[in-house]
């Protein structure tokens, strides 16, 4: 079917098909909650890789979705597509959208997820304009808790829009940015859960090394982690002004935090993040650099 109605507007997205160009860990995010939310059956959804056959049929037993190691099955997986999602890492996109150029149709929208790579670009090594919706999800979009930055390339209407607008707020907070604020967000909430992980890693190791057992310091830290996040949501009060009141004067967490400024704890989080999305456009002037002639 066309991605428009004839009335113009966005069709349900349960009646699209959506081919997965890619079949990793963002892949795999994105179709769960498409799936959990159902927004999409499994019967349209098509999924293919490079040469992970093993991969293709545990998707393919988890979600029930349409997968194939045949050449000639994923070039039809492609052309019957509405929606093409480019789920690869950056290094293998300009090569999958130079194929995609003599493949895709002018229905068709491409949601790309690959960090830095811009619409630009992808015009580019397309050959040509076509609807194109730049994204950076993360994987926390797998349980419904997704955080997106979203940008849309020229050639995309209105209901281009909604259809990716309503997968991706599906299955957690959307927000439309200027195309140029996509590397932030790919700082940001893009690679932030690693941030947190990280985080918890260390608050797990620590809790061991003075004594609890690894499962009481794993459950600590992930209700203190969840109860701070839902704390800082629901109370609408800033982060500083919760931890002024976990703060006692001259107690334990005037010490921790203390001893955290004394590692510029704040400094590193901000560089780490300014860093990530610095090489979100590394990555992407690297694949523009080979999109040129
Ligand atoms: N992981 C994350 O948290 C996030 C990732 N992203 C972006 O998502 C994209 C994918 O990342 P991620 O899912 O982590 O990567 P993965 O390594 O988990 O998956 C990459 C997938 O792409 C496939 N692939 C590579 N080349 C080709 C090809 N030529 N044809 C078909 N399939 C191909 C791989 O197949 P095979 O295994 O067979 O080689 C694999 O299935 C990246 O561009 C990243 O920037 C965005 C936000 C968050
Ligand atoms: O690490 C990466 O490059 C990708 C992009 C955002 C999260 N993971």
């Amino acid at each position: 079917m066309s991605i428009l109605s004839s009335s113009g507007q966005a069709p349900v997205i349960g009646s699209l098909r959506l081919c997965f160009y890619g079949a990793g860990s963002m892949a795999e995010a994105v179709v769960r909650g498409l799936i959990n939310q159902e927004l999409a059956e499994p019967s349209r959804i098509a999924m293919f890789n490079r040469s992970n056959a093993e991969r293709l049929a545990e998707l393919q037993s988890k979600y029930n979705v349409r997968v194939s190691s045949a050449p000639e099955d994923q070039l039809g997986m492609l052309r019957d597509a509405d929606v093409i999602f480019l789920t690869m890492k950056p290094k293998d996109a300009a090569e999958a959208l130079r194929k995609l150029g003599s493949i895709v149709r002018p229905n068709q929208v491409l949601v790309s997820v690959v960090a830095g790579l811009s619409l630009h670009t992808m015009e580019l090594l397309l050959g040509q304009k076509m609807p194109i919706v730049r994204t950076m999800p993360n994987t926390s979009s797998t349980i419904g808790l997704g955080a997106t930055g979203v940008s849309f390339s020229a050639a995309c209407t209105e209901s281009h829009r909604q259809i990716a607008l309503t997968m991706f707020e599906a299955f957690g907070l959307t927000t439309v940015v200027e195309e140029a604020m996509l590397d932030a967000v790919t700082g940001l909430s893009g690679s932030g859960p690693a941030y947190i992980y990280y985080m918890m890693e260390a608050m797990m190791r620590a809790g061991e090394e003075l004594g609890l057992s690894a499962s009481a310091s794993r459950d600590l830290t992930i209700q203190t982690v969840l109860g701070a996040a839902h704390m800082v949501k629901s109370t609408g009060e800033t982060p500083a002004d919760l931890r002024r009141k976990v703060t006692s004067p001259n107690g334990t967490t005037q010490a921790a935090i203390e001893t955290m400024n004394q590692h510029e704890f704040t400094e590193g989080v901000i560089r780490a993040i300014k860093r990530a999305s610095e090489r979100a456009a590394e990555m992407g002037a690297e694949i523009e650099r080979s999109a040129l002639p």
